[in-house]
């Protein structure tokens, strides 16, 4: 059995942070510590919630309990996401060192969440700035999404060709491996939704329907980040990682859909969260 620290947001109502991460890893069969950075009504992008953010040192706090009980070595990965505050950020990072110095072989996968404003993703000033300095020497994987990649690389990111060469210059700058959850760009296909992973020596990229939603569904990143997670620290190679989080997620969205909802369909979809029946196949690029 493996064991991740997921340090995310905690939504009461639906499904976004750690509340579209856990159950899915969970049922991917890895044991998930959730450590949540805030604890709100609801997502952000409905423009209102309740709640409040995690005092920060209580995020080593937390994991030093878990040490004094002896139990921290047998950690084998670090998940973070959503940060409730920029003082949360330096207090991961100490979580990380902890977890290494406990289990030398734990990963550090950081999905770098910055928010969009335009779509009513709000994240605190100055969590950005934390993430894009510092994420990219302590992560061995980071799993932006298109804007998110291209503020690490610090330049526009206007087709594929652009978002490989960023995901390498960021492999430069410490991660082994790179999964961009939302790839845009011109001339992307219209009908489809665009993933890419990238590594020193191999690039694959995955295409899965887009579906018409009349308000786009949250939660979807942070779902990829974990599923990818969990398939890799059940031991599949980065293809066959990427290709069933493609599947699973495509699942996930599918449901969604289909009941018209906006929350994700996490629970309805969770047979297939496990074993889809689609497939997607990964190009190499
Ligand atoms: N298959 C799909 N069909 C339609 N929209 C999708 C699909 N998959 C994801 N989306 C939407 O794409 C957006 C991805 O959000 P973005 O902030 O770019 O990245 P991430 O969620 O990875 O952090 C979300 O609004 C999500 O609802
Ligand atoms: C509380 C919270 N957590 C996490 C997220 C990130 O969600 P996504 O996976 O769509 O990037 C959001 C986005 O609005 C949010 O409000
Ligand atoms: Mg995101």
């Amino acid at each position: 059995m493996k064991h991740v620290l997921s340090i995310q947001s905690h939504v009461v109502y639906g499904h976004a942070g750690n509340s579209a991460a856990v159950f899915p890893m969970r049922r991917l069969g890895v044991e998930v510590w959730p450590v949540n950075t805030v604890q709100f009504s609801n997502h952000t992008q409905y423009g209102r919630w309740a709640g409040q953010p995690l005092e920060p040192s209580q995020i080593t706090a937390l994991v030093d309990g878990i040490a004094a009980i002896g139990e921290l070595q047998r950690c084998d990965a670090v998940l973070s996401g959503y940060l409730g505050a920029p003082e949360q950020a330096a207090y991961v990072i100490e979580a990380v060192r902890k977890v290494r110095a406990a289990n030398p072989q734990a990963v550090y996968l950081c999905d770098p969440v910055m928010g969009h404003p335009e779509k009513g993703c709000v994240v605190q000033p100055g969590i950005q700035q934390y993430l894009v300095e510092h994420m990219p020497a302590v992560a061995d994987i980071m799993a932006p999404n298109h804007l998110e990649l291209e503020k690490l690389a610090g330049r526009e990111i206007d087709s594929l060709a652009d978002a490989l060469a960023a995901c390498r210059d960021l492999i430069a700058r410490g991660p082994k491996l790179v999964l961009v959850k939302h790839l845009d760009y011109a001339g992307k296909p219209a009908d489809q939704f665009e993933m890419l992973v990238v590594s020193a020596n191999e690039a694959w990229l995955g295409r899965r329907p887009l579906y018409p939603f009349d308000r786009q569904p949250v939660g979807v990143g942070d779902l990829t980040s974990g599923v990818f997670l969990a398939r890799t620290l059940s031991g599949d190679d980065v293809k066959t990682a990427f290709e069933h989080t493609l599947a699973a997620v495509d699942a996930v969205m599918a449901a969604t859909h289909a009941a018209g909802e906006y929350e994700l369909q996490l629970v309805a979809a969770q047979d297939e969260i496990a074993r889809p029946q689609r497939r997607f196949d990964a190009i190499a690029v």
